[in-house]
């Protein structure tokens, strides 16, 4: 339905802030004066006016109706039923964006401290000189803070955008307190150094605020990530047990938590890569089960898991930005247990961003994919520690699923009883002299209309740390935010919160983790539409349908909103 954007500006508490009305027109409703541009400011906030939508002081509350098709398949009639099913939610999220930390395991590495520069450098507007002129601070990549949503339309028939953040009150990352952790001992600005990502100029810059920042000492399991990382890891907590490391490893989240004065601690993993764990009854199956693995000093108990389980059993969500298989049953179980949330796998920063997009592309224009290479170089420590078989084979797991689920929906194209799908093979090679800037070469084979042959070839420079970093400031802000939603329905009128397994997260992770038989989706815009399609029913904002049936149609005058 088209909303009309309309700006008035009120002056309330420290600055000026302009309300856009987004007016659900009605039969009695007076058209109004239209927005005189169809960009609105990042400064400026919504109100959905109409029944349906309510503000108080502490919360946004809407109703939504979701509406689904449920199907049923007469294999004998060979017919499918349609039944048509129609759904209340009603959703409340709370206003007040909470004081947030989150704590980087890996915080010494080429992410954890081009993540944490950048903050500082868009913080304090730190601007620095490249021979093309002074460069200023930006958050590229970043969903939350470099794209628009459209809202509707004006009375001119232009699209109205807001920014992401607008839509609902979101954390800023230039307020997101960072910590963390490392095995190895350099203090921030001698990791960002070692990193190679930012240009020089920028570095000193910021070398006075970097030095102070020392990643806490961390567990460090020889077993679980490459031989070659062993002469970094010299920053340790001194040996015990791995009930001690849980214990101390907690410890430090409540005394990060205390010390800046913080509601919310999102602990997030961009460590090394580890190898995959056992999955084994009685080791890890339940949280009972890994609680008392730890307590038994079992040696499949990896570094990743202590962690996961030191997040949840302080109350803070656990983010895996690596492909390892930390979020075992017994780690999803003790989070279900704990209503805390947790997400991974893998951030999707490049090869695999693009891939989940091209897939798409192809076999959803019927393109039939037969084939995909992927190789890439890389000379970071990441491509260094990847350069080990175990760890290697994480990774090609996370890289190599991605296209399942758009191979999945065409049965037309791919003959699931023989379980037809195109061949995909994964490379990786560490090249020290590219450093950072991961060079990605990709060759896609289709067969095409009367089985012409359609080949595309591409090279992709991904400075793997600027892609990772917005990643990881989104997947601190959607999660804050997710621990402020919560939800009623036409059969319950106790307000839940979103499944543990945070599966919103997708769109930023390559193996996204997903509740227990429940779909995994990764084709990009899919996951996109996901997050911006929940996000605008909790809004109490029309979903974009993209049909623009008012420029393709007479559109009829507006009905009042029934619920
Ligand atoms: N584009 C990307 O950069 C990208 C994309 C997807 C996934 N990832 C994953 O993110 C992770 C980090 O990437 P990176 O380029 O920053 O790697 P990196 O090697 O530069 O940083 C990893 C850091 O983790 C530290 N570390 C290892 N084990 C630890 C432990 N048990 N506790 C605390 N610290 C530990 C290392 O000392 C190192 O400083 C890797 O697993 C990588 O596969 C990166
Ligand atoms: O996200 P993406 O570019 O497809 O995948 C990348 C890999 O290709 C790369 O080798 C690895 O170093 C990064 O951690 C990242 O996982």
């Amino acid at each position: 339905m088209p909303a009309n954007g309309h700006v008035s500006t009120i002056q309330s508490n420290s600055k000026s802030t302009a309300i856009v009305e987004v007016n659900i027109l009605s039969e009695d409703d007076q058209t109004i004066n239209p927005a005189d541009h169809d960009g609105v400011p990042s400064d400026y906030s919504i109100q959905v006016t109409g029944r349906n939508t309510i503000y108080s002081n502490e919360f946004i509350e809407s109703k939504y109706i979701y509406e689904m098709n449920h199907c049923e398949i007469d294999h004998q009639t060979k017919q499918v039923k349609i039944i048509p099913r129609k759904y209340q939610y009603n959703f409340r999220t709370k206003r007040q964006v909470q004081r947030t930390g989150v704590m980087l395991v890996g915080w010494g590495g080429n992410n954890g401290s081009t993540v944490t520069g950048a903050i500082i450098a868009n913080r304090d507007q730190i601007t620095w000189m490249r021979k093309e002129g002074e460069q200023y601070p930006n958050y590229y990549g970043s969903l939350t803070q470099s794209t628009t949503i459209r809202l509707g339309s004006n009375n001119e028939g232009k699209e109205v955008h807001i920014p992401f953040n607008t839509i609902l009150p979101m954390l800023h990352p230039n307020d997101i307190v960072i910590g963390g952790w490392d095995i190895n001992e350099a203090n921030l600005y001698e990791a960002m150094e070692r990193a190679c990502v930012f240009d020089y100029a920028l570095q000193e810059k910021l070398k006075s605020k970097m030095l102070q920042l020392k990643p806490l000492p961390s567990i460090y399991y020889s077993d679980f990530i490459a031989a070659n990382q062993e002469d970094r890891a010299n920053n340790l907590i001194s040996k015990g047990t791995k009930q001690n490391d849980l214990e101390h490893i907690r410890n430090d989240i409540r005394t990060f938590k205390k010390i800046h004065n913080l509601e919310q601690v999102i602990i997030l993993w961009t460590a090394n890569t580890e190898r995959y764990v056992d999955v084994l009854s009685g080791l890890n199956t339940t949280g009972e089960e890994l609680l008392q693995s730890i307590a038994n000093n079992e040696d499949e108990i990896s570094p990743s898991n202590i962690f996961a389980c030191a997040a949840i059993l302080e109350n803070c969500p656990y983010i895996n930005g690596s492909p390892q298989n930390t979020l075992v049953p017994g780690i999803i179980d003790l989070a279900e247990k704990n209503h805390v949330f947790i997400g991974g796998d893998d951030f999707k920063s490049g090869q695999t961003k693009l891939k989940s997009v091209l897939v798409d592309f192809l076999v959803s224009a019927g393109l039939k994919l037969q084939s995909i290479v992927s190789y890439n170089h890389l000379g970071n420590n990441d491509g260094k520690n990847l350069s080990a078989p175990q760890q290697f084979r994480s990774k090609e797991i996370s890289k190599s699923n991605v296209v399942d689920d758009m191979v999945g929906a065409n049965h037309l194209l791919y003959n699931k009883k023989i379980n037809e799908h195109p061949d995909h093979v994964v490379v990786i090679k560490y090249v020290p002299f590219v450093k950072d800037s991961k060079r990605a070469m990709d060759e896609y084979i289709s067969s095409i209309f009367m089985n012409g042959l359609n080949t595309i070839v591409i090279h992709n420079t991904c400075e793997d740390s600027l892609l990772a970093s917005p990643l990881i400031i989104d997947l601190v802000i959607l999660t804050e935010l997710m621990t402020r939603i919560t939800y009623t329905t036409n059969d319950n009128d106790q307000y839940q919160t979103f499944e543990s397994v945070l599966s919103i997260l997708s769109y930023l992770l390559k193996a996204p983790m997903v509740p227990s038989g429940t779909p995994v989706i990764n084709a990009l815009f899919k996951q996109h539409r996901c997050i911006t399609n929940i996000l605008s029913a909790c809004a109490g904002i029309a979903m974009d349908t993209d049909m623009l049936l008012e420029h393709k149609t007479k559109l009829p005058k507006p009905m009042k909103i029934q619920f």
